[in-house]
């Protein structure tokens, strides 16, 4: 249940514009999370469904988003990387894009509805903890949804779908039968979507659509620049300036060691990513850097050409990492031993 005066925050007073919450809100190097709190993120939410239009176009009752998305808030829980502030993050990321023109142009009012919708919701409910730990840990979610592979990333949307059916939070109540099926649709692509592993099964399909050149023609086309932009918002942070990626990378490998930490007490032996006394965090980030991340911009600036800066600053921190490594090099500091050398 929701408290009535969160709800009479959110639908009292008129929606603020974005810039009301930063000047610098609309730009790509602002950090979202900067703006305040879990509730401040609420109503910033709010107020990019408004500006994207969607409220007006899909005919949103306000109380029911605000119930929607306080819902949603609540579904977070309170680990050190995957909560509240990153979904928000992701998707105030997401909204940057929708609202650039050549988006506009190449998605469908509704997919762009999706995006933003799946975005805040992608990792609903998430416990820290990875995929792979689910499968060895046998845990109620492997006991779901195992057999079908992004174990996770199938619990965030069933507990989307799970919110949609509360009473007053079901933002799609007024769609038609054929566009709630088409969003829900769209929703699970998205939300399946931000599983690494299946990002790069479709890596090759990828490049393969830049190379032809985006034709908003057709289906797979839109399904492929959905997934992309949504990849590209879940790995947002790394965007940002050095400082900023440095702490959210932190916050990160807390969950790693964590998990670690719980492998080794369970008798299983972890990766070397998410063992505190092995892992070489700067190593692990240039590996991420190359193999995930600095793909994932370059072939989105490759479609939406004004995101090349989004690029550059990702090349500007792989230089930081590097560098960082380096310096733990030469002083022969503990190439493991977790995040304490990155004070
Ligand atoms: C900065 C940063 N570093 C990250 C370093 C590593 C990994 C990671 O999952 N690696 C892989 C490495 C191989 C091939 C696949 C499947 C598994 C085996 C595990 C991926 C993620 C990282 N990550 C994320 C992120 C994005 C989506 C879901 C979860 C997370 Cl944590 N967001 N930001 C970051
Ligand atoms: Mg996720
Ligand atoms: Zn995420």
């Amino acid at each position: 249940s929701i408290a009535p005066e969160d709800i009479l925050r959110l639908t009292v007073r008129d929606i603020p514009s974005p810039t009301s919450f930063h000047p610098e809100f609309t730009t790509f190097q602002f950090v979202p999370r900067s703006i305040g709190t879990g509730d401040t993120y609420v109503e910033a939410s709010l107020s990019m469904f408004k500006e994207l239009g969607f409220i007006d176009r899909y005919r949103l009752r306000r109380r029911t988003l605000a119930r929607f998305l306080l819902m949603v808030q609540k579904g977070y829980r309170d680990v050190p990387y995957h909560n509240w502030g990153h979904a928000f993050s992701v998707g105030h990321f997401c909204y940057l894009i929708l609202r650039m023109p050549d988006v506009v142009n190449a998605l469908s009012e509704l997919e762009r509805f999706s995006l933003l919708v799946a975005s805040l919701c992608h990792d609903i409910d998430h416990r820290g903890t990875t995929n792979a730990f689910q499968l060895q840990s046998k845990t109620p979610l492997a006991q779901l949804y195992s057999s079908e592979g992004s174990v996770l990333e199938r619990h965030h949307f069933a507990q989307t779908v799970t919110i949609l059916g509360m009473d007053e939070c079901n933002i799609f109540e007024q769609l038609t039968r054929q566009q709630y099926q088409t969003v829900l649709d769209n929703i699970r692509e998205i939300i399946l979507a931000t599983d690494i592993a299946a990002h790069l099964r479709k890596v090759t399909r990828i490049k393969e659509m830049i190379e032809e050149g985006f034709d908003p023609s057709l289906p797979d086309h839109h399904y492929l620049f959905m997934c992309l932009l949504m990849t590209a918002s879940d790995l947002s942070d790394q965007s940002k300036d050095f400082k900023t990626s440095k702490a959210i990378a932190e916050n990160i490998y807390k969950e790693f060691f964590s998990q670690g930490d719980l492998e080794k007490q369970m008798g299983n032996s972890p990766i070397e990513m998410m063992d505190r006394e092995r892992a070489c965090v700067p190593k692990i980030q240039l590996e991420f850097m190359d193999t995930v991340a600095l793909p994932v911009f370059d072939y989105l600036s490759r479609i939406l050409p004004d995101l090349r800066t989004t690029y550059d600053s990702l090349l500007t921190n792989r230089r930081c990492w590097s560098a960082l490594d380096s310096i733990l090099q030469e002083e022969g500091l503990p190439a493991a031993g977790g995040l304490d050398y990155l004070r």
